[in-house]
Parts: structure tokens; sequence; C-alpha cells
């Protein structure tokens, strides 16, 4: 009988400056490889997604963030992959982005959101940006 798909929660960041999103692109070896994405990643046994989020976004991009609000959630389901996301608002504290563990990463406007494949469970978020529903400041 197949294995029955775990529960993988996962931490993403709306992170925000002047107006723009910071968005990486996933590993090309990764699942989901070579999409864009919103920078997080597993929470860890113990941890909290705010935490989660913070060290994901350090390993990934060498920043530091302040964690807000949630901003929207998804879940994502597969034959292998059952996904939670938990999305938030972050801003930057120190640092500039290095793709220190993704392909590239990139400051766009809410508008050009749309010119970027990012993966399912993202796609109603990613509209909401392009459509002005996310205020970013
Ligand atoms: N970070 C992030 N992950 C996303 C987004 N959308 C989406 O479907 N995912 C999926 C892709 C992955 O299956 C999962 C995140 O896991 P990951 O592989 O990035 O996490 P990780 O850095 O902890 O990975 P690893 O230690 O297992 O290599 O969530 C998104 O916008 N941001």
């Amino acid at each position: 009988m197949p294995k029955a798909a775990t529960t993988i929660e996962v931490a993403a960041g709306l992170i925000v400056r002047g107006g723009k999103i910071l968005i990486a692109q996933r590993l090309g070896n990764a699942h989901l490889g070579g999409l864009w994405e919103f920078p997080g990643g597993k929470r860890q046994p113990g941890e909290s997604f705010e935490a989660c989020l913070k060290r994901e976004v350090m390993e990934e991009l060498g920043l530091t963030i302040a964690v807000h609000e949630q901003v929207a959630s998804a879940e994502h389901h597969d034959p292998q992959h059952h996904i939670r996301l938990h999305f938030y608002r972050c801003t930057v504290l120190t640092g500039e982005p290095r793709p220190l563990g993704c392909e590239t990463c990139q400051w766009i406007t809410p508008v050009e959101i749309s010119n970027y494949p990012f993966p399912p469970a993202d796609l109603p978020l990613v509209h909401q940006i392009a459509s002005g529903r996310h205020i970013i400041t």
C-alpha cells in the first residue's frame, strides 16, 4: 500500500521594502526547481513559524528580517506531498539579499509578479498581489 503523505508545515515571507517584494528562484535540482517563491522553508520540530522564517531567510539570502502579521495561507496536495504554507509580511532589518540557497533573487513591483512562474499553491496570493490587494510599502 502506498505510504500516506505527511503534512509539511512551511513558513514563507512577503519581504517588502520601498514598494517592492523580494522573491527567490528555487534551486534547479529541488522539488519545484526553477520556479519562483516567497523565501522560506519547512518548519523544524518545536520551532515557531517566526523562528523558522528568520532561520530560512538567513540561510537562503543572508538577511535578518522582522516577521509581522500572517497575510495568507495555502495548501498543496500531491501523492508525495501535503504542504501547508503560512505567509507572513516581513521587513528587512539588516543585510542585502544574496542567493546563498537559491538560484537567484529579485526585488520586484507587485505588477511584475505575474511575469514569474510560481508553484501552484502560491497562485491565489500571486494574483492578489498583482491586482493590488496587498499593500506593499
Ligand atoms: N519557501 C517556499 N516554499 C514553497 C512556496 N510555495 C510552495 O509550494 N512551496 C513548497 C516547496 C517545498 O515543497 C516546500 C518548502 O520546502 P523547501 O524545500 O523550500 O524547504 P527547506 O528549505 O526546509 O528544504 P530542505 O531542507 O528540505 O531542502 O514548500 C513558497 O512560496 N515559498
